[in-house]
């Protein structure tokens, strides 16, 4: 099968991949705000998919279960970036996929193969009908779903920064519980067979440790408009 997407030639693709809470979907959607782009959070759609598993019976430990059940939902991503919307079978799923559950079964749900090819594809289309360009977030869109993407960001942070970061959001969170809860699913993410967390080789690593949300999404600006300016 083909990789490559189809854009308007004025379109541009931006790939942002990284670990979790490196800061992928903030910056992404400010971005794409920011320069009038789509915007896809990857990762939602994945959440998607195992929120039906869960919600239909199907057992998330068997692999064989999962992929016989995959093509069965029907995910819809709304792209806008002030107002992002993820429906599963015509449901909004926002809410339900951010719960712990689905967080603690979505690195099983998304390694299975069958599981990836249906989400690749769906990507896919969704990038080649962005026609004023779009920025893809997720864990393998510099390596595996847009290798042509015209700019690919890997973004990193220390596991205690992100850690600090996602247990800000939460009142009352435990900090080392969530950094160790962070480091098991990088761990699946990046040790599973197809199509792992990467860097892309030509991707541009941008460590977030020290940096403001304000500096990344600055950072980021800059270099998609240098990729127009040369295009
Ligand atoms: N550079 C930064 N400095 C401080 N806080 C940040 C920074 N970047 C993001 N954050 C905050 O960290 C949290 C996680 O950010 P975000 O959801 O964008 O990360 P992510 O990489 O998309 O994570 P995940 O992959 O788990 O969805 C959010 O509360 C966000 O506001
Ligand atoms: N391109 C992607 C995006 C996400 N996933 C999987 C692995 C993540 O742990 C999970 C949830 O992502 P998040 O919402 O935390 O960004 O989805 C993937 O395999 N590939």
């Amino acid at each position: 099968m083909s990789t490559t997407v189809e854009t308007a030639s004025s379109a541009v693709i931006v790939a942002i991949d990284g670990p979790s809470g490196t800061g992928k979907s903030s910056t992404s959607k400010a971005v794409a705000a920011k320069l009038g782009l789509s915007y896809l959070d990857t990762g939602a759609q994945y959440r998607a998919i195992t929120w039906w598993m869960l919600t239909n019976g199907i057992d998330v430990n068997s692999p064989a279960e999962i992929a016989t059940a995959a093509a069965k939902p029907v995910i819809i991503s709304g792209t806008d970036p002030t107002g992002p919307t993820i429906t599963v079978d015509g449901e909004d799923a926002s809410g339900p996929i951010r719960t712990q559950e689905v967080t603690s079964k979505v690195s099983a749900v998304s390694a299975v193969p069958e599981v990836r090819t249906i989400i690749t594809d769906l990507q896919r289309s969704i990038a080649a009908g962005a026609v004023g360009g779009i920025v893809v977030e997720g864990r393998d869109i510099g390596t595996t779903v847009l290798p042509d993407a015209d700019l690919k960001i890997f973004l990193t942070a220390s596991p205690e920064a992100r850690a600090a970061r996602r247990s800000g959001e939460v009142k009352g969170s435990d900090l080392a519980a969530t950094r160790e809860a962070l480091i098991k699913r990088d761990a699946a993410d990046s040790g599973r067979k197809t199509s792992p967390l990467a860097k892309a080789d030509d991707a541009v690593e941008v460590d977030t440790t020290d940096l403001t949300l304000q500096q990344v999404i600055e950072c980021v600006v800059t270099l998609v408009e240098e990729k127009r300016t040369d295009a």
